[in-house]
């Protein structure tokens, strides 16, 4: 089973005009893979999940787009798609696990709720051990006394382990992770990520893993996209894309990656990370060419007037990227 979304591009209306945050982002997941959606703040990353989960703000339009789930598609301009598609299963984590907890019901009560809308006619006694078993898979330590507290008496990790056990009882067929690790330090992030491997590995679910942080990709996904002022730039497998990035925004954005891990590992202040010149366009006024030619190294001439196509890269019919360089004539 795939998830795939089509086309997907949406408007924040501002007081100043209308900025086209998306445009024409497709996506495509299959069961059980784990796509990484990367750019830098403001790329568009998280207007792409809350599209697809309902909870764009009230001042977004979702000007075209269609996801198509389990075979059935979903037109997303329609007000009642998302609640039709969250039907299907879909689970979202977000950076701050509160945004997913109550903070007035305890973990027990929460998780078991989630089991009670599942399968109603389930007996108490069932959905609480169906909870602890959940919580013990995620492995947060004695799940028995967790089921019991609020989720202010948790660390920051634990009420994210806490998100991923009911992600888990929800059994959804696409999980979306917002940022899920980038408010932990790291060696809570890597046990998030297991976690959310873990889960992956359990129901089979697919995964669209939202992050700004490459290194995040290259070790646990199994395809990249590269979002850029709300255009998809590239995509393919995370091996391809690496070895052979179509895009001369992607190869920055692993030069970068590269640059940061050596100064990490030069024990460097983090204010001295490397990053790419120049600032995303404005998307009030799009401008003319290719999105990227502002900020790009190789342009020419015609990368300022000509929209670049969605070109193959190599020989995998999987890998593309938008650049004018790739175009055969
Ligand atoms: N409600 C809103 N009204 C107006 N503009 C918005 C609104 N929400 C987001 N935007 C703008 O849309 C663009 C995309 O934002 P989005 O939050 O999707 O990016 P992101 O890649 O997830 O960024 P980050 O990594 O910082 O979370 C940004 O320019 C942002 O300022």
């Amino acid at each position: 089973m795939a998830i795939s979304v089509r086309n997907l591009s949406v408007d924040y209306s501002l007081p100043h005009g209308t900025a086209h945050a998306l445009r024409d982002v497709s996506l495509e997941i299959q069961k059980g893979e784990l796509l990484g959606l990367v750019g830098e703040s403001g790329s568009g990353k998280s207007t792409v999940a809350f599209a697809l989960m309902g909870l764009l703000a009230n001042n977004a339009k979702v000007i075209s787009g269609t996801a198509k789930i389990d075979g059935k598609s979903f037109d997303l301009t329609k007000p009642n798609a998302t609640a039709a598609l969250r039907g299907r299963g879909m689970a979202m984590i977000f950076q701050d696990p509160m945004l997913s907890l109550n903070p007035v019901f305890t973990v027990g009560t929460q998780l078991c709720e989630v089991l009670r809308r599942r399968s109603p006619g389930s007996d108490r006694k069932t959905r609480i051990g169906m909870a602890e078993d959940a919580l013990d898979k995620v492995k947060l330590s004695n799940p028995q006394r967790r089921m019991g507290q609020y989720p202010h008496e948790l660390s920051g990790g634990m009420r994210q382990r806490v998100v991923i056990a009911m992600a888990l009882l929800s059994e959804p067929a696409l999980l979306i992770a917002d940022e899920p690790t980038t408010a932990l330090d790291v060696t809570v992030e890597a046990q998030i990520m297991r976690e959310i491997i873990g889960l992956r590995d359990r129901i089979g679910c697919a995964v669209l893993l939202i992050t700004h942080s490459l290194g995040l990709v290259t070790e646990y996904c199994d395809k990249l996209s590269v979002l850029y002022a709300g255009e998809r730039l590239e995509s393919g497998t995370v091996n391809e894309v690496q070895q052979q990035p179509g895009h001369p925004y992607t190869r920055m954005l692993f030069d970068c990656e590269v640059q940061i891990d050596r100064e990490r590992h030069a024990d460097a202040s983090e204010n001295r990370f490397t990053v790419i010149a120049g600032e995303l366009p404005d998307t009030r006024q799009r401008p003319p060419g290719c999105i990227f030619n502002g900020r790009c190294d190789v342009s020419f001439a015609d990368c300022a007037v000509v929209d670049p196509g969605d070109y193959p890269v190599g020989n995998d019919t999987e890998h593309s990227a938008r650049c004018l360089r790739l175009e055969t004539p």
